[in-house]
């Protein structure tokens, strides 16, 4: 019998929206028994040297600095360490013997999907966004494959390597029933709930509004989920500290089982990451984004308006966030299940709910080519 099973090396990260997609492509090739042996390569700096060893999938870590958005003289430490991670991460992949080597975003995927183009073995890239990162855009020269979520993408890539796959993570998502974890945060599940988190990293704007919206939150008849980013903790109990916050309100740096909480969760305020989205439209979840303006050209506003022009996600920008606003723009969809409704029925449409199986697909074929 033919052996099918795939030795891969995945790369990607600095942050969740990079990770996640590929912890859920790992997960479909072990359920469909495809996976023979894996391999993930990402830094020690990034979220993925907690969030990967935690699922018990090898890690290995190597270092690496952010490419500039351009290329130039100022820039020759930067290049003199990419070519020594590319020198480290060649020795990986001699030593792994791969398959495919799959990139999913993030610095640290350049130097090892560049490094396994140069030893002839096929790879692929996943883009998550609607306008493409500064490593996948130099990626997409040397890659096979350039695996996109949003169909607009694709003008930024060579033509003949793209195909639409939709994020992996959304699949992984998508199969989860509601399981009544919100009790794990002191919650029940009588009441609707809105969780609020900005990013796999938290962002500042959002936490800042929530602190000051703490007061009307805690007197409202529905739930809330804070999730202020590992690195804000500290300074949001610190805020915090001589307020009162009822028992409807529920604090957290991170939540480690969000495919599990998602299921129960009533409405969204938070960040327009691409991730996110794809988990938001998986399972057809009303949101209330708040696009962060520090990434490149602005794409989470261009994430946001693809769901917000379906009548499935309102916008808020950042500028207009605050205490009252949040509260305000929670209020109009907490209070208001149709409402609710059609715009879960909207965010549904634009889910891809077997994204991780159409990428699985682009592997075998890659190999078997
Ligand atoms: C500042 C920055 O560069 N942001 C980018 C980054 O964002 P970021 O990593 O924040 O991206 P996303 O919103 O896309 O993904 C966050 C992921 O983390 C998970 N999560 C989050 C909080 C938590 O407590 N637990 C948890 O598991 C979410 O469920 C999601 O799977 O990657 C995205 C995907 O390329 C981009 O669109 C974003 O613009």
């Amino acid at each position: 019998m033919e052996d099918n099973n795939m030795r891969v090396i995945f790369s990607g990260g600095g942050t969740g929206g990079h990770i996640y997609p590929a912890l859920a492509l790992i997960q479909r090739l072990q359920e469909r028994q495809l996976a023979d042996d894996i391999l993930y390569v990402g830094t020690q700096r990034g979220l993925e040297s907690r969030i990967v060893p935690q699922k018990q999938i090898a890690f290995k870590a190597i270092e690496l600095q952010g490419f500039k958005r351009s290329l130039s003289l100022d820039n020759v430490k930067t290049v003199e360490l990419f070519l020594k991670s590319v020198h480290t991460a060649k020795k990986m992949i001699r030593d792994f013997k791969p398959d495919v080597v799959v990139g999913t975003g993030g610095y640290v995927s350049s130097a090892v999907l560049y490094a396994a183009a140069r030893l002839h073995i096929p790879t692929i890239i996943n883009e998550q966004n609607s306008v493409a990162g500064v490593t996948n855009r130099f990626l997409g020269h040397f890659v096979d494959r350039i695996s996109i979520a949003f169909p607009d993408v694709a003008a930024q890539f060579p033509k003949q390597k793209v195909v639409l796959t939709g994020n992996p993570r959304a699949q992984q998502v998508a199969n989860m029933q509601p399981s009544d974890r919100l009790s794990d945060y002191h919650l029940t599940a009588d009441q609707p709930t809105l969780l609020i988190f900005g990013g796999s990293r938290g962002a500042e704007k959002i936490n800042q509004a929530f602190i000051e919206a703490v007061p009307a939150l805690n007197q409202k008849p529905y739930q809330v989920l804070f999730v202020s980013g590992r690195v804000h903790f500290d300074k949001i109990k610190a805020a915090l500290a001589d307020q009162k916050v009822n028992a409807n309100i529920s604090v957290q740096p991170y939540i480690n089982d969000m495919p599990q909480i998602l299921p129960e969760v009533a409405v969204i305020l938070g960040r327009a990451g691409a991730t996110s989205l794809s988990e938001i439209t998986a399972l057809g979840i009303p949101s209330i984004l708040v696009p962060s303006p520090y990434v490149t050209n602005d794409h989470q506003t261009k994430n946001a308006k693809s769901l917000v022009n379906q009548q499935a996600a309102k916008m808020i920008t950042e500028a207009e966030l605050n205490g009252q606003t949040l509260v305000k723009t929670a209020d109009d969809m907490m209070t208001d299940a149709a409402l609710r409704q059609s715009m879960a029925a909207n965010a549904k449409k634009l889910g891809v709910p077997d994204a991780a199986d159409r990428f699985i697909e682009v592997m075998q074929a890659l190999i078997s080519d």
